[in-house]
């Protein structure tokens, strides 16, 4: 009896536990997924920050320039008082009392005189220091308003700077301690820049599984044209592009032969193997005799689902889980999808891919069944591409995504898995 597709999905998803964590450095992350969140380890701005290459001014001009801070120097140890300007570089940090800071473009100098040459500052702007109990939002232009209550420097916490234009607040991005990625989040290229930003040289994450490869077959070749009787194996070339969430550390081609077989799937460094072919019933498919003489206990064999109804989902006694793909090269995608992403998804700690949805119509759906269909997709429109025999990889090849085409379907959102 063929298990319900959603079923199958939900079982090889819950089929395994995450693999051990590791502290790694920021690169050898990327990819992985979090095993604990990422928290700042400081608040952003660290302090009261200018946004702009220019000068911090207290009060309404012309002003005084009384000094200048350039990017990495500490916060200058003055209270900038009415009429009085401080030079300040992007990103440098800005004087106790400064109002705003004033874009050198917009002012002129002559001497230590400062003033406006265009009307820059909002009135408001150009106030002083204002009392903890005024104290103004920052109107810097890129900047949302910030959160309340995120004053948290202790040497400063007395005299507030006044917000103004072109100053970033300390902490109105985030504070300490504050939780900014949760545990399960993939580690993309901006969460390294994050974590970098924030403090961290390392990350703890999940170790992306190991997978080992079995393709079986002593009708398949792998070079040179088919011919009758050999067909060329399409499945060992496109694996490796499927396996984003682990690292494929082999690649067997077996003859149909059960103890070559067994012994393949013996091979202890893998958290999965994946076989291919063998999964059906004719006298050499042998893969599920195999894996009762291993003891495996089988959790999925058979889903109701077209194509692909002979794949398979097993575990060994030692823990390690055997995918079972049908030869038929599309009949394999759709187990990849199926059942390989959900488990090696689960094993890297990746929390489960929020589901992605189109509009498809002119399909005609199975009455028992769930059909996996090649489309194309356009905003929220999915078209069927044809050419998805179970032998064929032709529409896969120009589509974009599978559509997951319930039984009884009739119109309307589906959804899409994406490859
Ligand atoms: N009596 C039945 N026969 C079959 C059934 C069934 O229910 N009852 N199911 C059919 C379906 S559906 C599929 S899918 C296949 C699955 O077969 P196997 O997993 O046992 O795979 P093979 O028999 O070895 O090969 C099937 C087919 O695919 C070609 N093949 C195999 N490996 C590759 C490869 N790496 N690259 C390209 N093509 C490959 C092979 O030459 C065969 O043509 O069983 C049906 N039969
Ligand atoms: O799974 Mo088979 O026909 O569906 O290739």
């Amino acid at each position: 009896m063929n298990m319900p597709w959603t079923l199958a999905r939900q079982t090889a998803r819950e089929a395994a536990k995450p693999l051990d964590p590791a502290e790694l450095a920021l690169p050898d992350a990327l990819g992985l997924a979090l095993a604990s969140a990422v928290r700042a380890l400081t608040s952003q701005p660290t302090c009261d920050t200018s946004a702009m290459d220019g000068y911090a001014v207290a009060g309404p001009g012309p002003w005084t320039v009384v000094g200048r801070v350039a990017a990495g120097d500490p916060v200058p140890p003055v209270l900038l008082r009415r009429g009085e300007a401080f030079g300040v570089a992007t990103g440098a940090p800005v004087p106790d009392g400064s109002g705003s800071v004033l874009p050198v473009e917009l002012c002129s100098i002559d001497g230590a005189q400062l003033r406006e040459t265009q009307n820059a500052l909002a009135p408001d702007d150009r106030r002083t220091a204002p009392t903890p109990h005024n104290h103004q939002q920052p109107a810097h232009p890129h900047d949302g308003p910030p959160p309340a209550n995120r004053h948290d420097h202790p040497a400063r916490a007395t005299s507030k700077t006044p917000l103004g234009r072109h100053i970033r607040r300390q902490g109105e991005d985030w504070s300490a301690g504050d939780e900014l990625i949760p545990a399960g989040a993939l580690i993309s290229p901006a969460v390294l820049g994050l974590a970098a930003a924030v403090g961290h040289d390392t990350l703890l994450a999940h170790r992306r599984p190991q997978v080992a490869v079995i393709v079986t077959g002593d009708e398949l070749l792998h070079t040179g044209p088919p011919r009758p009787g050999r067909v060329r194996d399409a499945i060992g070339p496109m694996l490796p592009g499927l396996l984003t969430r682990a690292d494929l550390i082999g690649t067997t081609h077996l003859r149909d032969d059960p103890s070559a077989l067994a012994d393949a799937l013996r091979f202890d460094q893998a958290d999965v193997l994946v076989t291919c072919g063998a999964t059906s019933v004719g006298p050499a498919d042998h893969l599920r005799r195999v894996l009762t003489g291993l003891d495996a206990e089988i959790l999925v064999s058979g889903v109701a689902c077209r194509p692909g109804h002979p794949m398979l989902l097993a575990v060994l006694p030692d823990g390690r889980c055997v995918v079972g793909l049908p030869g038929n090269p599309f009949a394999a995608l759709a187990a990849v999808l199926t059942l390989l992403h959900p488990l090696l998804d689960t094993l890297g700690g990746h929390t489960a891919r929020p589901p992605i949805t189109a509009r498809l119509s002119d399909v005609s759906a199975h009455p028992r069944d769930t059909r996996l269909i090649p489309v194309t997709r356009t905003g929220g429109e999915a078209v069927a591409v044809g050419h998805d025999r179970p032998g064929s990889l032709w529409g896969a090849a120009l589509a974009d995504a599978l559509a997951v085409v319930p039984p009884g379907h009739r119109g309307g959102e589906v959804e899409l898995l994406p490859f």
